[in-house]
């Protein structure tokens, strides 16, 4: 999205998400219950719905991919068009993101997406994930994540990449980075922006623990901004929305980015360096085995 002084702030899309999305609803516009004009219309996708408010400025984004909202392909590619649309759209200023689905803000990376794959698909997979932090991370609109269920893993990715984080007070409905408990490793991009939330020690100790924090202990660390009975996250996200939309638009957009772009930086000068690694590291048999270990106790645990 072009910045008042003419610097082009989101990176284009790498990807041709639009292939990926023959044959969905990609684009449909509906009226929203009870709406009317322009400014009350739905549009979205199979697994994203937006709710746009003209009048305000400010849409409300909701993850819907039952049961956990667990990052499939398509619902990153759908995020990133969706993301796309708004911030080409002038009305637009701040996005609320939030999830359609009963009790899961997000539940992180599709583990069916990297077990049991092949290495081009790891790597299209990634490249998408990728592709999305750096478009939330540097968008020139402000994104509040109001976390309604529980926010694991990629889910904290997204949460992080946002500006400011609601959450919903369920002691079920904890957020962190739990990777190691998995096997895995979260990638240096997503440690940067965990020591640029919430310091290095209290990253250092989260990260190699796996830690996944409940929501006094995430207020109180700094991963999330306010926690608040669960009736009110969406009017809450809506409060820090207008103190932040306060702001005239081109300094808060250029501060962002002053904060922000060396992180992103880092990612875009190592792009398929870090894709290799990530590919190369997950379709090791022993990741493949622990993952599908991992995948196996979810399935069982239901009931
Ligand atoms: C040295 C070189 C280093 C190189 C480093 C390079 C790269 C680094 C590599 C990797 C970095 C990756 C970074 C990100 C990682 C991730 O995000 S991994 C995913 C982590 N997510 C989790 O651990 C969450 C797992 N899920 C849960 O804990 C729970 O499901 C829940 C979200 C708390 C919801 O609980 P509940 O409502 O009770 O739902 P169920 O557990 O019953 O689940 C319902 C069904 O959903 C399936 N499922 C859950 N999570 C996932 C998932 N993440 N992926 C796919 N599927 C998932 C679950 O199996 C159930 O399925 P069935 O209905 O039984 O079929």
């Amino acid at each position: 999205m072009a910045l008042a002084s003419g610097v082009r702030f989101a990176p284009r899309a790498l990807l041709r998400p639009w292939a990926l999305l023959r044959g969905t609803t990609l684009g449909r516009t509906e009226p929203a219950a009870g709406g009317g004009g322009d400014g009350a219309r739905r549009f979205g996708s199979q697994r994203v719905l937006v709710e746009p408010d003209a009048a305000s400025g400010v849409a409300v984004m909701k993850l819907r991919n039952p049961p956990v909202n667990a990052l499939s392909l398509e619902l990153l590619t759908e995020l990133v068009i969706s993301l796309e649309k708004l911030e080409n759209d002038k009305t637009f200023r701040g996005i609320i993101l939030t999830s359609d689905c009963p009790r899961v803000f997000c539940a992180g990376l599709d583990l069916t997406e990297i077990c049991g794959r092949n290495p081009a698909h790891c790597a299209e997979y990634w490249k998408a994930m990728q592709e999305l932090w750096l478009r939330m991370y540097l968008s020139s609109l402000v994104l509040v994540a109001a976390i309604n269920g529980a926010c694991p893993a990629g889910g904290c990715i997204i949460a992080l990449s946002c500006d400011c984080r609601v959450l919903a007070d369920n002691p079920k409905y904890r957020i962190g980075l739990n990777e190691t408990l998995l096997g895995i490793i979260a990638p240096f991009w997503l440690k940067d922006t965990y020591v640029n939330t919430i310091g290095h020690r209290a990253s250092e100790q989260a990260l190699q623990l796996g830690s996944l924090f409940p929501p006094a202990e995430a207020l109180q660390v700094g991963l999330v901004d306010q926690v608040v009975p669960e009736d009110q996250v969406q009017s809450t996200a809506l409060s820090e929305m207008a103190r932040w939309l306060a702001v005239p638009d081109h300094a808060r957009q250029l501060t962002k980015n002053m904060m922000r772009k060396a992180t992103a930086d880092r990612l875009l000068r190592q792009r398929d360096a870090d894709t290799q690694n990530f590919v190369s590291f997950v379709c090791r048999d022993s990741i493949q085995k622990s993952l599908q270990a991992y995948l196996e106790k979810l399935r069982q645990r239901k009931g």
